[in-house]
């Protein structure tokens, strides 16, 4: 391949040798040079690739891309641009084939709810036989190989090998959450997206190593619709119409207020032993009534934009109904069946603000007792224990703490930590220090009407201990326990 076919939707200033230098691989980290790799240097936020510009050049690279000035070697090509970060993404795709271009291409910003809405419009157009690649906070999925996610939206180059892994066996559609930092470091500049979606906004993300301020954030998340056909907005989101100044697509919304196209009415809570979920009647563009068992409101903003994405890919209203009912996200209010008296619950809530916001969510449900289960991670922000333990200790009617990831710490020391945080209240609290004891502790005392949750691990189905992950699947605890409590 030649350097220039990697170049042809870019800007750039030869600074020597020439742009039809033949290179093998596109590489953006010094350790994976090979000879007649094309290296992209990028200022981040630890390191700067420039330094690595003789480096690579011994190694046999034959071009490099650059912002700043490099010395190697004459027979290097050097090609200045701009911007590296966004060089590397078009070289990307060009490199990779275009496979953006074979398909039908969803991404999801917004602070919260990009997770789940993700993985209930793949399991709705999946119904209908389209074939969805993912790509989002906890992995890739391509076909039957799920790839554990180091980023929300990984660098440009991985999500370009991914795309021409999913064309390759045949999907059709993408859907991915793109996140602000994404957008700012344009890992996905170039993305044909055929429909971008926005759930909502708030405060997070601002700080030395994201975004200066809120301003930009907002900023940030408005430049996916710069780049969609399509734009799918919560209309009832105080900052939907900024981040929606100056978009270059067509725009439609949701919301619960009359003003949104597709609108949720009637909307209420439903709960039953061993059950919660919220109902609604759809309305606007489309017209029936939906039931999905992931609590919470907010749940009902999540389904709202699969449906109005799922009805630009014309499925009808009857599998929409059907497919929600059955979707579930890994480890985001993941409903676990273990009686028909109380209802058990695992979720990711690893940090005071998601623990407050899910507990917060569950009480509106009137349980006879919310009953929290958490620990913290070691070589974390103590901080983070004190909060958990304040949250829990201030909602939950019981408290059982745990171990979550103790890393390089003393599992007892974060529980000790954590009880300073509950001291604060005066919430009844447990301490088994063992999780899968915890957890038969939590069943075996289950009441009628409890809901109890397994906070903190989520989809991981591993515990972190002396830098060593061990096998630890809460959905595989849960089964054990139920046997040994002859509950299955
Ligand atoms: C601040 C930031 O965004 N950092 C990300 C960024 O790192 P970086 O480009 O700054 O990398 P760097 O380590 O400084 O290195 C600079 C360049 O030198 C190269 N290098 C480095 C070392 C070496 O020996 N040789 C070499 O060539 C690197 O390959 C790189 O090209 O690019 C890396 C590859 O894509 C990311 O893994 C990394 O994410 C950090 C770890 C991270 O997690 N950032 C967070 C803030 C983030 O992106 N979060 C969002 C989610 C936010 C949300 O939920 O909304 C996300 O999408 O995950
Ligand atoms: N639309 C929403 N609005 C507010 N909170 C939500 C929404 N959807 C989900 N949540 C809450 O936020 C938690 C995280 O949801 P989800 O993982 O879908 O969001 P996300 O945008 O991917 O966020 P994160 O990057 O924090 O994982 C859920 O467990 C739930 O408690």
């Amino acid at each position: 391949m030649k350097l220039n076919q990697l170049l042809e939707r870019l800007e750039y200033e030869k600074i020597q040798g020439s742009d039809q230098t033949e290179i093998t691989t596109l590489i953006n980290d010094s350790r994976q040079v090979q000879q007649g790799s094309v290296f992209v240097c990028i200022s981040g936020a630890v390191s700067d690739g420039h330094r690595f510009a003789r480096e690579v050049a011994e190694k046999g690279a034959s071009a490099l891309i650059v912002e700043k000035e490099v010395d190697v070697p004459r027979h290097v090509t050097v090609i200045r641009m701009k911007d590296t970060r966004y060089g590397l993404a078009l070289m990307s795709a060009a490199y990779f084939g275009y496979p953006a271009e074979k398909l039908k291409i969803i991404g999801i910003t917004g602070t919260k709810g990009k997770t789940t809405t993700t993985y209930m419009i793949k399991s709705i157009l999946e119904d209908v036989g389209h074939k969805v690649g993912l790509i989002g906070t906890i992995e890739a999925v391509i076909g039957e190989k799920k790839i554990p996610a180091a980023n929300t939206t990984p660098e440009s180059y991985t999500i370009h090998k991914y795309f021409a892994e999913m064309v390759e066996i045949g999907c059709d559609s993408v859907v991915m959450e793109v996140s602000s930092q994404g957008l700012m470091l344009h890992r996905t500049a170039g993305i044909p997206f055929e429909i971008g979606i926005f759930t909502n906004l708030g405060h997070d993300h601002i700080g030395p190593n994201e975004h200066k301020d809120f301003e930009d954030y907002k900023r940030c998340k408005g430049l996916l619709f710069k780049q969609c056909r399509l734009g799918i907005a919560n209309a009832d989101d105080p900052w939907f119409e900024d981040v929606f100044r100056g978009a270059a697509c067509q725009v439609e919304t949701f919301g619960l207020s009359q003003k949104a196209d597709l609108q949720a009415l009637d909307t209420h809570l439903v709960s039953r032993p061993g059950y919660l979920g919220v109902a609604y009647h759809v309305s606007g563009k489309m017209d029936f009534d939906v039931e999905i068992d992931i609590p919470g409101t907010f749940s009902v903003y999540n389904s709202l934009t699969a449906i109005a994405v799922c009805g630009h890919f014309g499925v009808s209203q009857d599998v929409i109904r059907r497919a929600l009912k059955a979707a579930k996200v890994k480890g985001r209010i993941e409903m676990v069946k273990v009686s028909d008296d109380f209802t058990l619950m695992i979720d990711y809530a690893h940090n005071a603000m998601s623990l407050e916001s899910l507990l917060m969510t569950l009480k509106e449900y009137n349980p006879a007792r919310l009953v929290c289960l958490f620990g913290c991670g070691g070589n974390r922000s103590k901080d983070r224990r004190y909060e958990m333990g304040e949250v829990s200790g201030r909602l939950a009617d019981l408290s059982i703490i745990t171990s979550d990831n103790p890393r390089d710490e003393e599992p007892q020391d974060i529980i000790d930590d954590i009880k300073t945080g509950i001291g604060r209240t005066s919430g009844a609290y447990v301490e088994i220090c063992d999780r899968k004891e915890a957890i038969k502790y939590a069943i075996a005392n289950g009441q009628p009407g409890d809901v109890i949750v397994l906070a903190g691990k989520g989809h991981e189905d591993y515990q972190e201990i002396k830098g060593k992950k061990y096998p630890m699947d809460e959905r595989v605890l849960i089964a054990e326990v139920l046997e040994e409590l002859g509950k299955k």
